[in-house]
Protein backbone atom coordinates (compact mmCIF):
# COMPACT_ATOMS: atom_id res chain seq x y z
CA UNK A 1 0.00 0.00 0.00
CA UNK A 2 1.48 3.40 -0.62
CA UNK A 3 2.00 5.83 2.68
CA UNK A 4 -0.58 7.78 2.99
CA UNK A 5 2.28 10.91 3.49
CA UNK A 6 3.30 10.13 -0.62
CA UNK A 7 1.30 13.34 -0.91
CA UNK A 8 2.60 15.68 1.43
CA UNK A 9 4.80 18.10 1.17
CA UNK A 10 5.86 21.38 3.40
CA UNK A 11 2.45 23.42 2.70
CA UNK A 12 0.14 19.92 3.34
CA UNK A 13 -2.56 18.14 3.21
CA UNK A 14 -3.24 18.80 6.65
CA UNK A 15 -5.34 16.14 6.52
CA UNK A 16 -7.03 13.81 4.04
CA UNK A 17 -10.08 12.09 5.08
CA UNK A 18 -11.99 9.03 3.61
CA UNK A 19 -15.51 9.02 4.23
CA UNK A 20 -17.35 5.63 3.81
CA UNK A 21 -21.25 4.84 4.62
CA UNK A 22 -22.44 1.66 2.27
CA UNK A 23 -26.16 2.47 3.46
CA UNK A 24 -25.99 5.85 2.47
CA UNK A 25 -23.87 4.51 -0.59
CA UNK A 26 -21.52 7.39 0.28
CA UNK A 27 -17.74 6.73 -0.49
CA UNK A 28 -16.05 10.44 -0.96
CA UNK A 29 -12.69 12.07 0.56
CA UNK A 30 -12.14 15.35 1.80
CA UNK A 31 -8.20 17.06 1.49
CA UNK A 32 -7.86 20.29 3.73
CA UNK A 33 -4.35 20.67 2.16
CA UNK A 34 -3.48 24.02 3.90
CA UNK A 35 -5.30 26.39 6.53
CA UNK A 36 -2.52 28.96 7.20
CA UNK A 37 -4.77 31.82 5.55
CA UNK A 38 -7.98 30.37 7.32
CA UNK A 39 -10.40 27.53 6.63
CA UNK A 40 -10.20 25.76 3.81
CA UNK A 41 -12.41 26.82 1.13
CA UNK A 42 -13.07 24.68 -1.69
CA UNK A 43 -15.76 23.01 -4.46
CA UNK A 44 -17.30 19.67 -3.75
CA UNK A 45 -17.01 17.77 -6.68
CA UNK A 46 -19.43 14.86 -7.46
CA UNK A 47 -18.02 12.43 -10.40
CA UNK A 48 -18.08 8.50 -10.35
CA UNK A 49 -14.22 8.80 -11.36
CA UNK A 50 -12.80 10.74 -9.09
CA UNK A 51 -9.88 9.59 -6.93
CA UNK A 52 -7.77 11.06 -3.96
CA UNK A 53 -4.80 12.05 -6.29
CA UNK A 54 -7.10 14.36 -8.07
CA UNK A 55 -8.84 15.55 -4.91
CA UNK A 56 -5.37 16.17 -3.51
CA UNK A 57 -4.00 18.40 -6.80
CA UNK A 58 -7.59 20.47 -6.21
CA UNK A 59 -6.84 21.26 -2.88
CA UNK A 60 -3.24 22.35 -3.55
CA UNK A 61 -4.46 24.49 -6.13
CA UNK A 62 -7.13 26.01 -3.88
CA UNK A 63 -4.88 27.07 -1.22
CA UNK A 64 -2.55 28.73 -4.70
CA UNK A 65 -5.54 29.98 -5.92
CA UNK A 66 -7.06 31.29 -2.69
CA UNK A 67 -3.76 33.16 -1.83
CA UNK A 68 -3.06 34.02 -5.15
CA UNK A 69 -6.57 36.53 -4.91
CA UNK A 70 -5.41 37.61 -1.38
CA UNK A 71 -8.60 36.04 -0.04
CA UNK A 72 -8.64 35.21 3.76
CA UNK A 73 -8.74 31.07 3.15
CA UNK A 74 -7.14 28.48 2.68
CA UNK A 75 -7.40 25.36 0.41
CA UNK A 76 -9.09 22.50 0.55
CA UNK A 77 -11.66 19.77 -1.45
CA UNK A 78 -13.99 17.56 -2.13
CA UNK A 79 -14.75 14.58 -3.73
CA UNK A 80 -17.83 12.23 -3.89
CA UNK A 81 -17.38 9.33 -6.15
CA UNK A 82 -21.36 9.11 -7.77
CA UNK A 83 -22.85 10.16 -11.41
CA UNK A 84 -24.07 13.68 -10.52
CA UNK A 85 -27.32 12.94 -12.80
CA UNK A 86 -28.59 10.48 -10.23
CA UNK A 87 -32.70 11.31 -9.27
CA UNK A 88 -32.60 14.36 -7.32
CA UNK A 89 -34.06 12.96 -4.39
CA UNK A 90 -31.07 10.15 -4.30
CA UNK A 91 -28.95 12.98 -4.86
CA UNK A 92 -30.71 15.01 -1.95
CA UNK A 93 -29.94 11.82 0.50
CA UNK A 94 -26.51 11.60 -0.64
CA UNK A 95 -25.30 14.89 -0.38
CA UNK A 96 -26.90 15.15 3.09
CA UNK A 97 -25.16 11.87 4.21
CA UNK A 98 -21.96 13.66 3.10
CA UNK A 99 -22.23 17.10 4.79
CA UNK A 100 -23.30 14.77 8.35
CA UNK A 101 -20.17 13.19 7.76
CA UNK A 102 -18.01 16.16 7.61
CA UNK A 103 -19.95 18.45 10.15
CA UNK A 104 -17.17 18.37 12.95
CA UNK A 105 -14.86 19.06 10.06
CA UNK A 106 -14.63 22.82 10.47
CA UNK A 107 -11.41 23.01 8.57
CA UNK A 108 -13.18 23.19 5.42
CA UNK A 109 -16.38 25.05 4.09
CA UNK A 110 -17.84 23.37 0.93
CA UNK A 111 -18.58 25.27 -2.31
CA UNK A 112 -20.27 23.96 -5.29
CA UNK A 113 -18.03 22.04 -8.38
CA UNK A 114 -18.57 20.07 -11.12
CA UNK A 115 -21.67 17.72 -10.16
CA UNK A 116 -22.59 19.97 -7.31
CA UNK A 117 -24.53 23.15 -7.39
CA UNK A 118 -26.13 26.10 -4.95
CA UNK A 119 -29.02 23.44 -3.69
CA UNK A 120 -26.40 21.34 -3.14
CA UNK A 121 -24.93 24.34 -0.96
CA UNK A 122 -28.22 24.66 0.82
CA UNK A 123 -28.25 20.83 2.19
CA UNK A 124 -24.95 21.06 3.24
CA UNK A 125 -25.47 24.51 5.22
CA UNK A 126 -28.52 22.73 6.54
CA UNK A 127 -26.44 19.69 7.91
CA UNK A 128 -23.30 21.21 8.76
CA UNK A 129 -23.93 25.02 9.16
CA UNK A 130 -21.44 25.80 6.67
CA UNK A 131 -21.23 26.21 3.17
CA UNK A 132 -20.74 28.63 0.46
CA UNK A 133 -22.15 29.50 -3.31
CA UNK A 134 -25.84 29.66 -1.40
CA UNK A 135 -29.02 30.24 -3.40
CA UNK A 136 -29.58 33.70 -3.32
CA UNK A 137 -33.22 32.54 -0.97
CA UNK A 138 -30.71 31.93 1.88
CA UNK A 139 -28.40 35.17 1.15
CA UNK A 140 -25.96 33.61 -0.58
CA UNK A 141 -24.41 34.89 -3.69
CA UNK A 142 -24.81 32.39 -6.76
CA UNK A 143 -21.57 31.88 -8.16
CA UNK A 144 -22.37 29.58 -10.64
CA UNK A 145 -25.94 31.11 -11.77
CA UNK A 146 -24.51 34.42 -12.27
CA UNK A 147 -21.38 33.11 -13.96
CA UNK A 148 -18.64 34.28 -11.58
CA UNK A 149 -15.67 31.75 -12.72
CA UNK A 150 -16.81 32.52 -16.56
CA UNK A 151 -16.48 35.54 -16.44
CA UNK A 152 -13.15 35.51 -14.61
CA UNK A 153 -11.99 33.70 -17.66
CA UNK A 154 -12.78 36.43 -19.68
CA UNK A 155 -11.41 38.69 -17.94
CA UNK A 156 -7.65 36.96 -17.85
CA UNK A 157 -7.92 36.65 -21.18
CA UNK A 158 -8.40 40.23 -21.79
CA UNK A 159 -5.86 41.02 -19.40
CA UNK A 160 -3.67 38.90 -21.18
CA UNK A 161 -4.28 40.36 -25.03
CA UNK A 162 -0.96 42.97 -24.67
CA UNK A 163 1.28 39.71 -23.53
CA UNK A 164 -0.55 37.38 -26.26
CA UNK A 165 -1.60 39.68 -29.37
CA UNK A 166 -5.00 38.22 -28.88
CA UNK A 167 -8.58 40.24 -28.18
CA UNK A 168 -11.49 38.80 -27.82
CA UNK A 169 -13.56 40.57 -30.25
CA UNK A 170 -13.02 38.62 -33.51
CA UNK A 171 -11.25 35.44 -31.98
CA UNK A 172 -12.17 32.16 -32.91
CA UNK A 173 -12.82 29.68 -29.68
CA UNK A 174 -13.17 26.49 -28.65
CA UNK A 175 -14.56 25.47 -24.91
CA UNK A 176 -14.92 22.05 -23.30
CA UNK A 177 -17.34 21.83 -21.00
CA UNK A 178 -20.62 23.64 -21.47
CA UNK A 179 -21.32 23.75 -17.79
CA UNK A 180 -21.23 26.59 -14.99
CA UNK A 181 -18.12 27.97 -16.53
CA UNK A 182 -18.01 26.82 -19.83
CA UNK A 183 -21.21 28.39 -20.70
CA UNK A 184 -21.22 31.47 -19.02
CA UNK A 185 -17.20 31.65 -20.54
CA UNK A 186 -18.87 31.06 -23.74
CA UNK A 187 -21.82 33.56 -23.55
CA UNK A 188 -19.37 36.33 -22.40
CA UNK A 189 -16.67 36.16 -25.05
CA UNK A 190 -19.65 35.69 -27.61
CA UNK A 191 -20.47 39.21 -25.91
CA UNK A 192 -17.40 40.49 -26.82
CA UNK A 193 -17.23 39.72 -30.00
CA UNK A 194 -15.75 36.41 -30.07
CA UNK A 195 -16.82 33.49 -32.51
CA UNK A 196 -17.62 30.16 -30.53
CA UNK A 197 -16.47 28.14 -33.34
CA UNK A 198 -16.55 24.71 -30.70
CA UNK A 199 -17.78 23.46 -27.60
CA UNK A 200 -18.09 19.98 -25.80
CA UNK A 201 -19.85 18.41 -22.93
CA UNK A 202 -19.46 14.58 -21.74
CA UNK A 203 -21.92 13.36 -24.85
CA UNK A 204 -19.11 14.79 -27.65
CA UNK A 205 -18.13 17.51 -29.26
CA UNK A 206 -19.60 19.77 -32.16
CA UNK A 207 -18.03 22.51 -34.23
CA UNK A 208 -19.12 25.38 -36.98
CA UNK A 209 -15.99 27.75 -38.28
CA UNK A 210 -18.61 30.48 -38.95
CA UNK A 211 -19.77 29.56 -35.27
CA UNK A 212 -22.51 27.90 -32.77
CA UNK A 213 -25.89 29.13 -31.72
CA UNK A 214 -25.44 29.26 -28.41
CA UNK A 215 -29.30 30.16 -27.96
CA UNK A 216 -29.67 26.96 -29.21
CA UNK A 217 -26.67 24.76 -26.95
CA UNK A 218 -28.50 26.35 -24.18
CA UNK A 219 -31.90 25.43 -24.94
CA UNK A 220 -30.73 21.75 -25.82
CA UNK A 221 -28.91 21.60 -22.33
CA UNK A 222 -31.80 23.41 -20.32
CA UNK A 223 -33.63 20.53 -21.86
CA UNK A 224 -31.28 17.58 -20.22
CA UNK A 225 -29.66 17.03 -23.99
CA UNK A 226 -25.91 16.78 -25.23
CA UNK A 227 -24.75 20.09 -27.52
CA UNK A 228 -24.00 17.28 -29.93
CA UNK A 229 -28.00 17.47 -30.39
CA UNK A 230 -27.12 20.75 -32.02
CA UNK A 231 -28.47 20.49 -36.18
CA UNK A 232 -26.20 21.33 -38.71
CA UNK A 233 -23.07 20.94 -37.87
CA UNK A 234 -19.48 18.90 -37.15
CA UNK A 235 -19.71 16.48 -34.53
CA UNK A 236 -16.55 14.60 -33.12
CA UNK A 237 -15.56 12.93 -30.34
CA UNK A 238 -15.54 14.82 -27.09
CA UNK A 239 -11.47 15.41 -26.65
CA UNK A 240 -11.46 16.35 -30.29
CA UNK A 241 -12.32 19.69 -28.93
CA UNK A 242 -8.79 20.25 -28.19
CA UNK A 243 -7.20 19.79 -31.72
CA UNK A 244 -10.06 22.54 -33.31
CA UNK A 245 -8.72 25.23 -35.27
CA UNK A 246 -9.22 27.89 -33.28
CA UNK A 247 -7.77 31.16 -31.50
CA UNK A 248 -8.33 30.47 -27.73
CA UNK A 249 -9.41 27.21 -26.27
CA UNK A 250 -10.78 26.65 -22.39
CA UNK A 251 -11.09 23.55 -21.25
CA UNK A 252 -13.79 23.93 -18.95
CA UNK A 253 -14.39 20.12 -17.77
CA UNK A 254 -12.05 17.57 -15.66
CA UNK A 255 -8.36 17.44 -15.37
CA UNK A 256 -5.62 16.34 -17.37
CA UNK A 257 -7.74 16.78 -20.75
CA UNK A 258 -4.28 18.09 -22.12
CA UNK A 259 -1.47 15.47 -22.20
CA UNK A 260 1.72 14.34 -23.75
CA UNK A 261 -0.65 12.64 -26.57
CA UNK A 262 -2.63 14.98 -27.88
CA UNK A 263 -0.37 17.85 -26.46
CA UNK A 264 0.77 17.99 -30.16
CA UNK A 265 -2.78 18.47 -31.95
CA UNK A 266 -3.62 21.63 -30.06
CA UNK A 267 -3.78 24.56 -32.62
CA UNK A 268 -5.21 27.37 -30.06
CA UNK A 269 -2.49 30.53 -29.62
CA UNK A 270 -3.94 30.78 -25.97
CA UNK A 271 -5.13 28.63 -23.77
CA UNK A 272 -6.93 29.80 -20.54
CA UNK A 273 -7.96 26.92 -17.63
CA UNK A 274 -11.10 27.73 -16.76
CA UNK A 275 -10.96 24.10 -15.69
CA UNK A 276 -8.68 23.34 -12.09
CA UNK A 277 -5.94 21.03 -13.25
CA UNK A 278 -6.40 20.60 -17.20
CA UNK A 279 -3.58 20.09 -18.08
CA UNK A 280 -0.43 17.72 -17.18
CA UNK A 281 2.68 19.54 -16.57
CA UNK A 282 4.46 18.29 -19.30
CA UNK A 283 1.67 19.13 -21.51
CA UNK A 284 2.23 22.65 -20.65
CA UNK A 285 5.80 23.13 -20.66
CA UNK A 286 5.68 21.64 -24.10
CA UNK A 287 3.12 24.56 -24.65
CA UNK A 288 5.32 26.99 -23.28
CA UNK A 289 7.60 26.14 -25.75
CA UNK A 290 5.38 26.58 -28.70
CA UNK A 291 4.97 29.69 -27.48
CA UNK A 292 1.46 29.13 -27.04
CA UNK A 293 -0.03 31.32 -23.96
CA UNK A 294 -1.45 28.94 -20.84
CA UNK A 295 -2.97 31.26 -18.24
CA UNK A 296 -2.93 28.89 -14.93
CA UNK A 297 -5.87 27.40 -13.44
CA UNK A 298 -5.73 29.13 -10.08
CA UNK A 299 -4.47 32.43 -11.91
CA UNK A 300 -7.97 32.77 -14.47
CA UNK A 301 -10.40 30.71 -12.55
CA UNK A 302 -10.77 32.09 -9.21
CA UNK A 303 -13.91 34.19 -10.10
CA UNK A 304 -15.66 31.36 -8.54
CA UNK A 305 -13.98 31.71 -5.02
CA UNK A 306 -13.52 35.38 -5.17
CA UNK A 307 -17.25 35.64 -4.65
CA UNK A 308 -17.61 32.60 -2.67
CA UNK A 309 -14.96 34.67 -0.58
CA UNK A 310 -17.85 37.95 -0.84
CA UNK A 311 -20.35 35.99 0.26
CA UNK A 312 -18.54 34.52 3.21
CA UNK A 313 -17.42 38.04 4.75
CA UNK A 314 -20.95 39.25 4.31
CA UNK A 315 -20.51 41.41 0.81
CA UNK A 316 -23.38 41.56 -1.28
CA UNK A 317 -23.87 40.63 -5.04
CA UNK A 318 -23.56 44.22 -6.23
CA UNK A 319 -19.49 44.21 -5.70
CA UNK A 320 -18.46 40.43 -6.96
CA UNK A 321 -18.05 41.34 -10.82
CA UNK A 322 -16.23 44.56 -9.97
CA UNK A 323 -13.81 42.77 -7.54
CA UNK A 324 -13.06 39.68 -9.93
CA UNK A 325 -12.47 41.94 -12.55
CA UNK A 326 -9.70 43.72 -10.00
CA UNK A 327 -8.21 40.27 -8.55
CA UNK A 328 -7.63 38.37 -11.86
CA UNK A 329 -6.67 41.46 -13.88
CA UNK A 330 -4.17 42.20 -11.73
CA UNK A 331 -2.57 38.20 -10.86
CA UNK A 332 -2.91 37.96 -14.54
CA UNK A 333 -0.98 41.26 -15.80
CA UNK A 334 1.61 40.44 -12.75
CA UNK A 335 2.51 36.96 -13.54
CA UNK A 336 2.75 37.40 -17.26
CA UNK A 337 5.08 40.97 -17.08
CA UNK A 338 7.05 38.36 -14.72
CA UNK A 339 7.04 35.38 -17.34
CA UNK A 340 8.18 37.73 -19.88
CA UNK A 341 11.07 38.94 -17.98
CA UNK A 342 12.49 35.61 -16.90
CA UNK A 343 10.83 33.13 -19.88
CA UNK A 344 9.37 30.63 -16.65
CA UNK A 345 6.14 28.56 -17.44
CA UNK A 346 3.48 30.62 -16.17
CA UNK A 347 2.28 28.13 -13.87
CA UNK A 348 5.60 28.00 -12.01
CA UNK A 349 5.75 31.83 -12.05
CA UNK A 350 2.25 32.11 -10.21
CA UNK A 351 2.74 29.24 -7.87
CA UNK A 352 5.53 30.98 -6.68
CA UNK A 353 4.26 33.96 -6.36
CA UNK A 354 1.37 32.52 -4.29
CA UNK A 355 3.58 30.20 -2.08
CA UNK A 356 5.23 33.07 -0.66
CA UNK A 357 2.30 34.53 0.76
CA UNK A 358 1.12 30.88 2.09
CA UNK A 359 4.65 30.92 3.58
CA UNK A 360 4.57 34.19 5.03
CA UNK A 361 1.07 32.95 6.69
CA UNK A 362 2.54 29.99 7.97
CA UNK A 363 5.07 31.50 9.81
CA UNK A 364 2.96 33.81 11.17
CA UNK A 365 1.50 30.62 13.11
CA UNK A 366 2.66 28.48 16.45
CA UNK A 367 5.05 25.97 15.46
CA UNK A 368 5.65 24.39 19.10
N1 LIG B 1 -18.08 26.32 -10.81
C1 LIG B 1 -17.10 27.13 -10.55
O1 LIG B 1 -17.30 28.29 -10.18
C2 LIG B 1 -15.69 26.71 -10.71
C3 LIG B 1 -15.37 25.58 -11.43
N2 LIG B 1 -14.06 25.33 -11.70
C4 LIG B 1 -13.68 24.19 -12.49
O2 LIG B 1 -14.26 24.25 -13.79
C5 LIG B 1 -14.52 22.93 -14.27
C6 LIG B 1 -15.98 22.83 -14.65
O3 LIG B 1 -16.77 23.09 -13.52
P1 LIG B 1 -18.33 23.45 -13.66
O4 LIG B 1 -18.56 24.18 -14.91
O5 LIG B 1 -18.70 24.06 -12.36
O6 LIG B 1 -18.95 22.02 -13.76
P2 LIG B 1 -20.41 21.60 -14.30
O7 LIG B 1 -20.72 20.33 -13.64
O8 LIG B 1 -21.36 22.73 -14.19
O9 LIG B 1 -20.15 21.36 -15.86
C7 LIG B 1 -19.19 20.47 -16.32
C8 LIG B 1 -19.29 20.37 -17.82
O10 LIG B 1 -18.23 19.55 -18.29
C9 LIG B 1 -18.77 18.54 -19.12
N3 LIG B 1 -17.90 17.37 -19.11
C10 LIG B 1 -17.77 16.41 -18.17
N4 LIG B 1 -16.83 15.52 -18.54
C11 LIG B 1 -16.39 15.95 -19.76
C12 LIG B 1 -15.43 15.47 -20.66
N5 LIG B 1 -14.71 14.40 -20.38
N6 LIG B 1 -15.24 16.16 -21.83
C13 LIG B 1 -15.96 17.27 -22.10
N7 LIG B 1 -16.87 17.78 -21.26
C14 LIG B 1 -17.07 17.12 -20.11
C15 LIG B 1 -20.15 18.29 -18.59
O11 LIG B 1 -20.90 17.62 -19.59
P3 LIG B 1 -22.44 17.25 -19.41
O12 LIG B 1 -23.15 18.57 -19.52
O13 LIG B 1 -22.70 16.34 -20.55
O14 LIG B 1 -22.58 16.63 -18.06
C16 LIG B 1 -20.59 19.72 -18.31
O15 LIG B 1 -21.02 20.35 -19.49
C17 LIG B 1 -14.07 22.01 -13.16
O16 LIG B 1 -12.71 21.68 -13.37
C18 LIG B 1 -14.17 22.87 -11.92
O17 LIG B 1 -13.33 22.45 -10.87
C19 LIG B 1 -13.07 26.16 -11.28
C20 LIG B 1 -13.34 27.26 -10.56
C21 LIG B 1 -14.68 27.57 -10.11
O1 LIG C 1 -15.79 27.35 -3.39
C1 LIG C 1 -16.13 27.12 -4.55
O2 LIG C 1 -17.03 26.41 -4.91
C2 LIG C 1 -15.49 27.78 -5.68
C3 LIG C 1 -14.08 27.48 -5.66
C4 LIG C 1 -13.65 26.20 -6.24
O3 LIG C 1 -13.97 25.12 -5.85
C5 LIG C 1 -12.68 26.34 -7.31
O4 LIG C 1 -12.23 27.46 -7.56
O5 LIG C 1 -12.33 25.32 -7.90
Amino acid sequence: MTSPFALTDSFGPEKIVHLSNPAARLKAIVVIDNTALGAGIGGTRMAPDVTLEECARLARAMTLKNALAGLPHGGAKSVICADPSMPLADKERLIRAFARAISTLDGYVPGPDMGTDETCMAWIKDETGRAVGLPRLLGGIPLDEIGATGFGVAEALDAAAPFSGIVSDGARVAIQGFGAVGRHAALILAKRGARIVAVSDSGGCVSDPDGLSLDKLLEIKAAGGSVTDLENVATAARDDVIGIDCDILVPAARPDVIHSDNVDAVRARVIVEGANIPATIEAETDLHRRGILVIPDFVANAGGVICASIEARGGTEGQVLGVISELIRRNTTEVLQRVGQSGDLPRDVARRLAETRVRGAMDLRRSF
